[in-house]
């Protein structure tokens, strides 16, 4: 497989506080990664390494292989970058604003100019000056800036600040698209887990400095399905009911009296009847659609590390 980023103990630290530790990412082409964390948690420091602009305290950082971008500058040909809209200049228009950096990348033809505009739905105001769009609007311009170039790499922090869902929807739509036709790799930092999760192949999870875990879409897919939960008198009796019965095997006993029943959840009132017919006491009887959310805080908590109040 092809690492285009990779990182190994990555650390930084302001003022002898840890901001980063010892974080180690590999991240293979054409996946999307989604650093994911609260405010503070350290997700604009990481970027910022990762985009050759804050130099680390410790560890190491690959791209594409090479060790650095200072001594190797031709690597930001393939790399695109995102942090707000920061950079423009208020009095040209949205479409001068990118042929200035398209000049810069070397990129020969101002068709690249179009269609970045287009990719991120601002055609229309391609002849706005810089200082006259939304804030939407200059966020999308900040994107259609990191992949003009048609980087191989796109490093975005905080993509989605600003955007209403339409306009999330539309931004999460375009980077699913660039990874899939052009392989392209993206990391994408965002305190909002639930808009990246669709896109994301994997996501990290940044807490106070550290990666306390890492998740592929399987695994979140699997934390936050959907379940039946029901707390009975009796939990041996109560499952034996329902595989004979209901011909339900998928389920767990969590605790004496709880268990969580992951299939067939339209059936809830069978089980109702089941258990009332033969005489276990329901306690409790519900469906459970877990929030990605509320997973990710437990993450935290199992960590020992609880969200701040
Ligand atoms: N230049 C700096 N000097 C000192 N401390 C800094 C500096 N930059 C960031 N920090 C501190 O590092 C920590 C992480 O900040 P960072 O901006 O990376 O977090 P974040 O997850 O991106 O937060 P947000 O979602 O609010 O943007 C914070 O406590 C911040 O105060």
């Amino acid at each position: 497989m092809t690492y285009v980023l990779r990182t190994a103990s990555l650390t930084k630290k302001y003022k002898g506080r840890n901001v980063i530790s010892q974080v180690d990412l590999t991240i293979p082409r054409g996946e999307i990664y989604a650093v994911l964390g609260k405010s503070g948690a350290g997700k604009t420091t990481l970027l910022r390494m990762l985009m050759g602009l804050v130099e680390p305290t410790g560890g190491e950082i690959e791209w594409f292989g090479q060790k650095s971008l200072r001594t190797n500058p031709r690597l930001y040909e393939k790399i695109g970058i995102m942090i707000g809209a920061s950079g423009f200049v208020p009095h040209l228009t949205a479409a001068e604003n990118l042929d200035i950096h398209r000049m810069l990348m070397g990129v020969p033809s101002r068709r690249y100019v179009d269609e970045a505009l287009d990719n991120v739905n601002l055609t229309a105001a391609r002849n706005t000056r810089f200082a006259k769009l939304s804030f939407g609007m200059k966020q999308r311009l900040g994107l259609a800036r990191a992949l003009l170039h048609q980087p191989e790499l796109m490093l975005l922090d905080e993509p989605f600040n600003g955007l209403d869902s339409q306009e999330m929807k539309q931004m999460c739509h375009l980077l699913g698209s660039l990874s899939q036709s052009r392989k392209t790799t993206i990391v994408i930092s965002s305190r909002v887990v639930s808009v990246i999760q669709p896109i994301a192949r994997r996501i990290g999870v940044l807490h106070e400095g550290t990666m306390v875990a890492e998740l592929d879409d399987d695994t979140l897919a699997l934390k936050t399905r959907q379940y039946t939960r029901l707390r009975v008198n009796d939990d041996k009796k109560a499952s034996f009911l329902l595989e004979q019965y209901m011909a339900i095997h998928d389920y767990t006993v969590m605790q004496p009296g709880l268990i969580l029943i992951y299939e067939q959840m339209e059936r809830l009132p069978d089980i109702a009847r089941l258990m009332v017919e033969h005489k276990v006491d329901i306690l409790e009887l519900c469906p459970v659609q877990r929030k990605i959310e509320d997973y990710m805080i437990e993450l935290m908590r199992e960590n020992g590390r609880g969200p701040n109040p």
